[in-house]
């Protein structure tokens, strides 16, 4: 049994992991982590754990947890792990940081997006970026894993196959997503309250939003070249989910055959990424609550454009659940410990 510590527990991210993890044969929390709710029981901040979780939360202090776990979650906002990290740390234990810190390789294009400094760009190079289907090898033998972001998990996976198959041509895709409030985390925000958000649709982010380069950096080394991207974020009412649809020019006479072929070259074998059947398209509820991403795609031949479209989970595959496969493959388990969780339905 490995000993897991959680900074930015009390977070939804964090707290999607206290609830995964929960039912993790080979893991056990040992850190709650918070910053407002030190020395209170975390049943009291998430009554939903009453009598699951007696553990009281501690602090956010990285330096004396790295003495006391194995594996260290870093749920919290963008630039706190890498203001924390240092090599003693590395040298004594895992770190899987759910933020965007070392997502994105050139530096300063990370403090171009994210509008801050980034306090240890010594560890840039060798973090893995974690995208598990797709980086599995390289996050076996990382220290540090830079968990995707959540509409990036699930446009670089609805798109990748095609992309590196030279089916599309990269430079026209444009993605329109929309998500869930929950991915706009627990923190109060006018933006995300109820008469805000309840029966309203709205972008956002319009032509800046921060994961746009992640999503390029991702689909350029599949391409093999830089690429650019149109992306668009949409906050829809409802708690969790995120649908992406993605459009390219296609580059190639293709038919549904030999797109279904290139779609199943990449993931016929991977537990969590479904290709629905054909006419079959993606919808959240079809995935809430699990570690599911569900793809599928139409060839419009009036257009010469193909559409593309996935759906997830953005606190699951979005975040903890893709920050517990990481660390399933960081130590050796099964990939899918933890995260054999059926879909809800309604
Ligand atoms: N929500 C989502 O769908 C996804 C989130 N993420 C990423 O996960 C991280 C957490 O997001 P989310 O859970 O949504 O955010 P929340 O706002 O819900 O939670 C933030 C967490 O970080 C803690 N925290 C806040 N400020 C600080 C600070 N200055 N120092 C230390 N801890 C702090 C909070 O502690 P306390 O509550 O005790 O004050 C809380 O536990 C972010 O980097 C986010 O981008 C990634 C993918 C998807
Ligand atoms: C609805 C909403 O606000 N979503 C967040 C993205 C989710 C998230 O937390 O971003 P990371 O995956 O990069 O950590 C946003 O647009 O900033």
């Amino acid at each position: 049994m490995i000993k897991a510590g959680i900074i930015g527990s009390t977070g939804y991210a964090g707290s999607e992991l206290v609830r995964l993890l929960q039912g993790h044969k080979e893991a056990e929390i040992t850190w709650y982590g918070s910053r407002s709710y030190i020395d209170k029981k975390y049943s009291e901040v998430y009554q939903n754990m009453f009598q699951i979780v007696d553990d009281v939360c501690m602090d956010d202090n990285m330096e004396a947890l790295a003495e006391q776990v194995d594996v260290i979650f870093t749920a919290t906002p963008q630039g706190f792990c890498a203001s924390m990290l240092n090599e003693k740390m590395l040298e004594k234990v895992k770190i899987v940081d759910l933020s965007a810190d070392f997502r994105i390789k050139d530096v300063a294009t990370y403090e171009e997006w994210y509008k801050i400094e980034h306090k240890s760009p010594q560890f840039i190079e060798e973090a893995v970026y974690g995208l598990c289907e797709i980086n599995r090898e390289k996050v076996k033998k990382a220290r540090l894993v830079a968990n995707p972001g959540c509409y990036t998990t699930c446009s670089i996976l609805t798109v990748y196959p095609l992309v590196k198959e030279g089916i599309i041509d990269p430079n026209t895709i444009i993605i329109d997503a929309k998500s869930g409030t929950s991915g706009a985390g627990r923190g109060a925000k006018v933006d995300n309250l109820f008469c805000e958000v309840n029966e309203n649709m709205k972008a956002y982010g319009v032509a800046t939003h921060r994961h746009t380069p992640e999503i390029e950096e991702q689909l350029g080394y599949a391409a093999g070249e830089e690429i650019k991207i149109n992306f668009t974020p949409h906050l829809v009412p409802m708690n969790r989910g995120i649908l992406a649809t993605a459009y390219a020019g296609l580059k190639k006479d293709v038919s549904y055959e030999d797109v279904k072929a290139a779609y199943d070259k990449y993931y016929a074998g991977e537990k969590f990424v479904r290709v629905l059947d054909k006419d079959i398209y993606p919808q959240t509820k079809w995935v809430e609550g699990s570690n599911y991403v569900d793809i599928n795609f139409k060839i419009d031949a009036r257009t010469n454009r193909i559409i593309m479209m996935g759906a997830l989970d953005n606190l699951v595959k979005g975040a903890a659940g893709q920050a517990v496969q990481n660390m399933n493959l960081l130590f050796g388990f099964e990939e899918w410990e933890g995260l054999d969780l059926v879909p809800m339905f309604p």
